[in-house]
């Protein structure tokens, strides 16, 4: 038994073209010059003003209806998984001071019992927790499993947690791939799947917790980065089978950029000089996000909207600025992998 239950991107063009793109004001092909300065201007345009336009409309079509009251949460039965450390341990104390009941999931038994402590003593309505890996999706179905148990039906259902990565260079070993797309993405996606028909009766919510890794790529994040593209396919797809069949389940994707966590700050504080945002309050955006069922939350807003937008504007542009964020002196090459995985 692995479970201990306890109570209470555009198409690059060719060489030549990119060259004459780059570093002359003259379109390629055919050969007519262009004034520099409407040069300028256009490139100003690109940058800046449609990014802008995109931020306005971002936040009038990701921000849901109404306004949030913690007094939504009350009474309201969720689960939240890596809920021993990091985000998932502040959503847990939110969530408790809001009068919610909660079930909490990680691995480690001993921090999960004193997160339960402190969230009875925040005046959660229950509290309690279930230990083992997201490695096994039986485990992922035991815990939705238990939420039925214990309450009978089900309200909320925050993903949150992820298993360890390593920040550096691809080291080609594949194993290590499938090993974090079984933690961070198929247990997810088993979740779902189990407590789906409590979430239907209740008209209940899904949170993913994402991150601008999983909308735009950086470097030293290959494994990691490719679980949370998955993520944002699979919940995407699911959002228009809901609205196709009338399934009145919200899915709240949240994209998350560097929060000040100790695992995060531990892994790349010695490469990303960027300041992290703080933990306490990306938990309570999220939390707001998934009552408001809204589609997206950008937090913190300020890096990861541009990002986005770039994305697709000035995807070079948006390459060169993440790399330039990165000391990539500081990052010590590990041996390669020996095992291939296949
Ligand atoms: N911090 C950041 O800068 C960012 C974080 N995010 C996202 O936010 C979420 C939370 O991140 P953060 O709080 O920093 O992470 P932490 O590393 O602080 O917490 C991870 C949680 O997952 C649990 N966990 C680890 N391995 C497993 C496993 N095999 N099975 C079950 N649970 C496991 C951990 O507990 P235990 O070890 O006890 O199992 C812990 O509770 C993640 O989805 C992450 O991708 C997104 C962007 C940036
Ligand atoms: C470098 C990214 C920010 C780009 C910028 O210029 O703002 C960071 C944004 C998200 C970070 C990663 C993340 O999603 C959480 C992971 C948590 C793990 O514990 C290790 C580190 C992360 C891979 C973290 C690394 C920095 C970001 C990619």
């Amino acid at each position: 038994m692995f479970a201990k239950l306890q109570g209470a991107r555009k198409e690059k063009a060719p060489a030549d073209l990119q060259g004459s793109a780059q570093n002359s004001h003259c379109s390629p092909r055919p050969r007519v010059c262009s004034n520099p300065s409407a040069g300028k201007g256009m490139g100003l345009l690109l940058k800046v003003l449609i990014p802008l336009l995109g931020l306005g409309l971002a936040v009038y079509f990701y921000s849901g209806p109404g306004n949030f009251n913690e007094e939504m949460l009350r009474g309201k039965r969720v689960i939240v998984t890596g809920a021993s450390s990091g985000i998932g341990e502040q959503m847990a104390y939110h969530l408790a001071r809001m009068g919610a009941h909660v079930l909490l999931t990680a691995r480690t038994e001993a921090k999960l019992q004193k997160v339960v402590d402190k969230c009875l003593d925040l005046g959660a309505a229950s509290a309690r927790y279930v230990s083992g890996s997201m490695e096994s999706t039986a485990f992922a179905e035991e815990v939705v499993k238990e939420a039925e148990i214990t309450w009978g039906g089900l309200d909320m259902l925050i993903l949150n947690h992820i298993g360890y990565s390593y920040f550096n260079f691809f080291n080609g070993d594949v194993d290590h791939v499938r090993k974090v797309m079984e933690t961070n993405f198929l247990s997810y996606v088993a979740m779902t799947v189990s407590a789906l028909p409590m979430l239907k009766e209740s008209e209940g919510s899904i949170v993913v917790v994402s991150s601008v890794s999983g909308k735009v790529a950086s470097p030293f994040t290959a494994p990691y980065s490719a679980t949370k593209f998955a993520l944002e396919g699979f919940f995407s797809s699911l959002r228009h089978e809901f609205i196709i069949e009338n399934v009145n389940v919200s899915i709240t994707l949240c994209i998350l950029g560097y929060i000040n966590t100790e695992n995060a700050v531990r892994a790349v504080s010695h490469v990303i000089k960027v300041a992290p945002a703080p933990k306490e309050e990306c938990a309570l955006e999220i939390i707001r996000s998934g009552a408001l069922r809204q589609r997206e939350l950008h937090y913190p807003a300020s890096t990861v909207t541009p990002a986005v937008l770039l994305r697709d504007f000035a995807p070079d542009f948006l390459d060169g600025l993440i790399r330039s964020n990165h000391q990539v002196e500081n990052i010590k090459r590990a041996p390669p992998s020996q095992g291939s995985g296949h």
